[in-house]
């Protein structure tokens, strides 16, 4: 389905990024591993060597893939990197913005540093990405798909997100727009929002075995979700088959977020 095109995905060393970028390789896509190297190791990862894995998978998909570094808050490395995937793999035509943190923290005790540390992050880092993707596919005149990773957390509260869940209607607010001027230049825009997935975003969270156990039993489809199953409506959006496709949002939860009772 994407045979012949270059893809870019943001927070591709591990999670979500990671089943997308080897989900838009195995559909033909070669592909740009974005990683960037925090102050301290999160979750006690080396960012680069787990980048340089999930490129040797893309390789190993029979894709070209490419490790790039860049911190997406920092705008001079965004517009670096974007310029050194369209010099690497010779263009640019999808974007994915999966890039994300959700340190969990009491709304009254909140420091103002965490919330415009995660606010960088999840929004401007998008905006910043997809403005300077967005400039290249408009050059190359040939079209192109800008993706978003919302989740849930758009629609509903987070009574310890309340940092997060701004960011992530945010994000799927910021494709609506963008949709706007980029769809004369046949730029689609758009959200997947993802429900509860396993990664380490959520380690800490679900140590807890009674939010598990609350969670786990809020799925209609049995189970928690793994990156494999987001990467699927990925590509979708990234494909011809979603042309007509922009603005939109896509629920990808197990059916967690319809099943009040
Ligand atoms: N796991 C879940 O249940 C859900 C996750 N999401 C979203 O999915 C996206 C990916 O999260 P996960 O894979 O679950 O978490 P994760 O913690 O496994 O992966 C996050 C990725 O973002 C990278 N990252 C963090 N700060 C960065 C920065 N400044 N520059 C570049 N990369 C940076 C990390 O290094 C990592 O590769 C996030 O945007 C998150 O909000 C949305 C809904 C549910
Ligand atoms: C960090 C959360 O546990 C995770 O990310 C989201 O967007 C949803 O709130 C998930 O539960």
């Amino acid at each position: 389905m994407l045979n012949g095109r270059t893809a870019l995905v943001t927070g591709a060393s591990r999670g979500i990024g990671r089943g997308v970028a080897l989900g838009l390789a195995a559909a033909g896509a070669d592909v740009a591993v974005n990683y960037h190297r925090p102050a301290e190791a999160e979750f006690g990862r080396d960012n680069a060597a787990d980048a340089a894995g999930v490129v040797a998978e893309i390789e190993a998909l029979g894709r070209r893939g490419l490790a790039v570094e860049a911190d997406v808050a920092d705008g001079a490395a965004v517009r670096q990197m974007v310029d050194t995937v369209v010099k690497e793999l010779g263009g640019l035509d999808v974007l994915v913005n999966s890039a994300g943190i959700c340190p969990f923290h009491d709304f009254l005790t909140m420091p103002e540093e965490l919330w415009d540390r995660v606010h960088g992050v999840n929004l401007k880092g998008a905006f910043l990405c997809s403005q300077a993707a967005a400039r290249v596919m408009v050059e190359q005149g040939r079209g192109g798909r800008i993706i978003g990773i919302s989740s849930i957390s758009a629609l509903v509260g987070g009574g310890m997100q309340t940092h997060y869940t701004p960011t992530k209607a945010g994000m799927h607010s910021l494709m609506q727009s963008m949709a706007i001027p980029l769809g004369p230049h046949g730029i689609t825009c758009n959200s997947v929002l993802p429900g509860a997935i396993a990664t380490d975003i959520n380690k800490d969270d679900w140590s807890d075995p009674d939010k598990r156990a609350y969670l786990d039993g809020r799925i209609p489809l049995g189970r928690f979700g793994e990156p494999d199953d987001i990467a699927g409506p990925v590509v979708f959006l990234a494909s011809d088959a979603a042309r007509y496709v922009t603005g939109s949002a896509l629920l990808v939860d197990g059916g967690l977020f319809v099943n009040l009772q």
